[in-house]
């Protein structure tokens, strides 16, 4: 996705320049034809419906539901690197209620005002925890260092935070002989407050835990990685490449640290927004996971899931990516300082 492509320092150079029907919207049928023309309404409608099988609609509530498939040639060279966390089994695997309604809404909140200070001129917004990367007009900035974002998170449910950070910094400057004295800035302190966020280490953890589980693998060799971030997707037209978010993609090629990727999205298809179903693109047909308030979809990212996002046609959809190595090098810290 697009989206995840610009929150990366290399992504202007891998962005792939897509072909005008290199869209999600379209069945994989459908780009294939090799005859352009004039086509029948209701074949196309037919064919679009047999093609789609759900994996996840929005209205059930899945505990646990997964599906097995034969890992791509992708991880073959990494495999002797990384034994123990490359997978061997590859799959998808969907969770409703790993999260709690809470921590979505507490998640939720930290989207919609860290993006309330910026987000594109197109359709397609992020907010990376780690790098502080914001989507503005058709660029990005720093949230932290955005004089706009620096009395964002101080409400009370940011004070209990700060403090203990505050306590924190400065008994640690205590104790190192010469140190100097521990001044955090404004941007600082929004950055730690920020990244304080209790429920992002502990939403983080849980899933880390789920996909270890699941994919019989050893959690002390999976780190989070690099870009993870919030997601925001109106049905506004395109201004940059960086909008188009809807491009089929492998998240291995797109980002090479990637393992495992998760999606957990903050916001009901069909409810607070149209379109922008999630589609893992099959040989025989694909699959969609519609996006529901609490729902983890996870998956091995390698060519065995390509995927794409539909166009969004109404509302506002929220996600956040959450993204998994093997690899300890390309490791990011938890979005949390203090826990
Ligand atoms: O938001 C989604 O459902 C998927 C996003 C995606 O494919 C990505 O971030 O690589
Ligand atoms: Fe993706």
């Amino acid at each position: 996705m697009t989206v995840k492509q610009r929150s990366s320092q290399k992504s202007p150079g891998i962005v792939k320049q897509p072909s005008k029907t290199d869209t999600c919207s379209h069945s994989s049928s459908e780009r294939e034809s090799p005859h352009p023309g004039p086509r029948i309404e209701w074949r196309r409608i037919i064919t679009r419906l047999l093609m789609m099988v759900p994996f996840a609609a929005q209205k059930e509530e899945i505990s646990k539901r997964s599906v097995e498939i034969s890992c791509s040639k992708d991880y073959a060279d990494e495999l002797r690197h990384f034994q123990g966390c490359i997978p061997k089994k590859c799959g998808r695997v969907i969770f409703d209620t790993l999260v709690t309604t809470s921590e979505v809404a507490a998640l939720l909140n930290i989207a919609e005002r860290g993006l309330s200070v910026g987000g594109s001129t197109g359709g397609a917004s992020i907010l990376d925890l780690h790098s502080g990367a914001l989507s503005h007009g058709n660029a990005f900035v720093n949230i932290f260092k955005l004089e706009e974002a620096k009395n964002l998170f101080n409400a009370q449910d940011f004070k209990i935070y700060r403090l203990k950070i505050m306590k924190s910094l400065k008994k640690l400057g205590s104790k190192i002989k010469g140190a100097a004295p521990v001044v955090v800035t404004k941007a600082e302190s929004v950055r730690l407050n920020f990244g304080e966020l209790g429920t992002c280490g502990h939403v983080k953890n849980k899933i880390h835990h789920a996909i270890a589980n699941h994919f019989g693998i050893s959690r002390s060799g999976l780190y989070l990685t690099h870009p993870t971030f919030f997601s925001r997707i109106t049905p506004v037209p395109p201004q940059t490449i960086h909008d188009e978010y809807w491009h089929p993609h492998v998240d291995k090629e797109t980002y090479e640290s990637f393992h495992y990727t998760s999606l957990l999205y903050l916001s009901d298809f069909g409810h607070h927004f149209d379109g922008g179903r999630f589609i893992f693109i099959d040989k025989d047909s694909n699959k969609t996971v519609e996006p529901r308030r609490g729902r983890v979809s996870a998956f091995t990212s390698g060519s065995e899931n390509l995927h794409c996002v539909e166009r969004v046609t109404g509302g506002t959809r929220y996600a956040i990516t959450v993204s998994f190595t093997c690899d300890p090098n390309h490791a990011i810290d938890d979005p949390t300082v203090n826990r």
